[in-house]
Order: structure tokens, then sequence, then C-alpha cells
């Protein structure tokens, strides 16, 4: 089967001697057609450069990008055509309307005036921008400017359409809108979506399949589904009141029966256990007996988070995490009160 993207050994180094930034170590990866595929990383990853690098923004040192069945690097006029760009930053003009920069990105990409007025008006009409239309769009609001900028994106029928972390900024109203959208572009136009994400959350829930990339190397790769089920058992997440406690608590979690392994991370620690609910009564008297005070302990059915953790042996920065308490984690808040039920039973 021909991919709609394919990525082989992408090496990127920005800058040079000292203060060489090494972008990309060899990234590689392929996206079936009409599917969506999620390319997830934290701040920093090698995400926006990997989709420069498609969108002939960025040439690579070394190894192909092909979309389309194009090489990126022999005819990057063709890629142009051939693909829909959303970058991070807004890309449409503020002081326009929303009609008047559909006509204007119509007429960049050599489109007829009668083509532009019909796509135009498809378009304002499938992303509910019609009754704005005719509104300058800088008073539009952040949905409404991000729609816009996906619209503009597919005005020329593109195969493929690369999202540049599509939902930052939005709020969940807006996010949870503009999920509903990408999830429509495959589903309406057959359009193959490449869309880089820092929020674990949105690539569980659009992508068909995601890589997972970290410091420039891919880690992890297959459906959500497939890699929450390389992982067995639950999540259990002991935050501590004091951090310089870490060694005190990994050794008494470490001693709890049913629990494998276990990764500290700052005030954190993450372990994987057989079964969340029935470990945690033996995980609190133990930290309790080695005078431990966690501030917080979670339990949580294994997410992508889980997944990233094991790969890349450390978590999302929790800046990343802020906001995506999601449907597949039930968190077991333990008060004190449960502490000291804990600490009773074990005398
Ligand atoms: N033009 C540039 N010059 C120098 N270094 C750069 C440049 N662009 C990116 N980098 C560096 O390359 C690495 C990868 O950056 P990239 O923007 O691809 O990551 P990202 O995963 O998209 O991150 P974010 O989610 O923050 O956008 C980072 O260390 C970044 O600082």
């Amino acid at each position: 089967m021909q991919h709609a993207i394919e990525a082989k050994g992408l090496v990127k180094t920005y800058g040079k001697g000292a203060k060489a930034v090494r972008a990309l170590s060899g990234v590689g990866f392929a996206v079936p057609r009409g599917t969506v595929f999620g390319l997830l990383g934290p701040n920093g990853a090698g995400k926006s450069t990997t989709t420069k690098i498609f969108t002939t923004l960025s040439t690579p040192d070394s190894g192909t990008a092909v979309v389309a069945g194009l090489d990126v690097a022999k005819e990057p006029g063709r890629v142009r055509h051939a693909i829909g760009y959303v970058p991070q930053k807004p890309c449409f003009d503020p002081t326009a309307t929303g009609r008047e920069n559909l006509t204007l990105q119509g007429h960049v990409y050599g489109m007829s005036g009668s083509d532009i007025r019909t796509r135009g008006d498809q378009l304002l009409e499938r992303f509910g921008l019609a009754d704005a239309a005719n509104r300058i769009t800088k008073t539009w609001s952040g949905g409404m400017q991000r729609k816009l900028d996906v619209a503009l994106a597919l005005m020329h029928r593109p195969q493929v359409l690369f999202l540049d972390e599509p939902t930052t900024g939005l709020d969940p109203e807006a996010r949870a809108d503009m999920w509903a959208e990408i999830s429509g572009v495959t589903q309406a136009d057959g359009v193959t979506v490449l869309l880089t994400t820092h929020y674990l959350e949105e690539a569980d829930q659009l992508a068909d399949r995601l890589v997972i990339i970290d410091r420039g190397q891919v880690v992890a790769e297959g459906t959500p589904e497939e890699l929450k089920g390389g992982l067995e058992g639950d999540a259990v997440q002991v935050e501590l009141a004091d951090p310089s406690q870490q060694e005190a608590a990994h050794r008494a979690v470490a001693a709890v029966r049913g629990v494998g392994e276990i990764t500290a991370d700052g005030a954190r620690l993450h372990a994987r256990v057989g079964n969340g609910a029935a470990t945690l009564p033996g995980l609190l008297a133990a930290l309790d007996g080695a005078g431990v005070a966690p501030a917080s302990l979670t339990v949580a059915r294994p997410s992508l988070d889980d997944v990233y953790l094991r790969h890349a042996g450390r978590s999302f920065h929790s800046a990343d995490r802020a906001g995506l308490a999601g449907a597949t984690q039930t968190e077991v808040e333990v008060s004190t009160a449960a502490r000291r039920t804990a600490s009773g039973r074990q005398q």
C-alpha cells in the first residue's frame, strides 16, 4: 500500500559548533491514506521540525520525506499543491473578512473565480462560519479564527493536511469543536491528516495511529489502544508533600506486594501495579510506616502519559498535562482521613 506520508531517517541539526541543536535524530514513520496520524511529544521534541520538512519549509540534513507520492526534496512545488498546512501561529489576514481571506487563498492556488466562490461558501458553511463571513476576522473568537485557518488550508482541496498544534490556546469548548472538525476532514473528504500535539488526550481521541517522539527520536508507534494495551495493570502516582522524601518513598513503595516498575519524577513517583484498588491500602500503609506523607495518590487505567513514561523514562511536563483529566482516568484522591485509616490497619 502506498502511504500518504513517509519519513525515513530524518536528521536535522540547527546551528553549528557549540551552539548546534540536534532537533531530529533519525525520525521515521509511515501514514496510511485517509487516516489521522498523531505526532505526539513534549515541547522541543522535534514535532514542528518534522512538519516543516514535510511542508517544504525546512530541509533535512539527511533522510527522505515523501508526501502524496512526491519526494519533498525533489518536487517541492508539487508538494505545496498537494498539501494544506496549518501552522502553530494564525495565518489569516486579521484586517480582512473571512470570505476575503478564503478568496485570496483561492487566487494564490490559481483557482477559478466560480470555484473560489463555491468552495469558499462550502467551507464557511461546513465550519459554521457563514454568519460571520463578511465580518473582519480580528473580531472573531479564537475558536472561529482557528477554524478559518483550517478552512484556508483546505481551500485548494489538498490530499494531505498538516495541523501543527491546532488547539493550543483554545478553551475546552472550542477544543472539542475543533476535534470534531478534524475527524470530519478525514471522514468527509478522505484527506490524510498529520496532527502534531503535546496534548496526550488529543492524540488519544483523534489519532488512528501515532508516534511518540522524544528528543528527536520516535520512541513508540501504534494505535492508542495498542500502545496503552502494551502496559499491564494500573498506574499509580504518588505526589510527595516533601520532595526530599523521594528515596524513602521509593523504598516503601518498592516493598509493597504487586508493585512493578517505579519511576521517580521530581516530587512524583509513578508505579505500575497489577490491581490498583487492591494495592492501594498496602501502599498507604507502607508510606505511613516509612513516615512519608503523600500530598495525593492517584490510581488510573494506563494512559498515553504512562506509555510516554515507559518509553522516555520521564513524564510529560506537568504543564503539558494541565487540564487533561480525561475520561480514561479514574482518580482516587486520598484524604488525610483515608491515610489515618490505612495507618490504623497497619498497626
Ligand atoms: N530555528 C531554530 N534554530 C535553533 N534551534 C531550533 C530552531 N527550531 C527549533 N529548534 C530547536 O530544535 C528542537 C526541536 O524543536 P521543535 O520546534 O521541532 O520541537 P516541537 O516538538 O515542535 O516543540 P513545541 O511543541 O514547543 O513546538 C528544540 O530544541 C528547539 O529549541
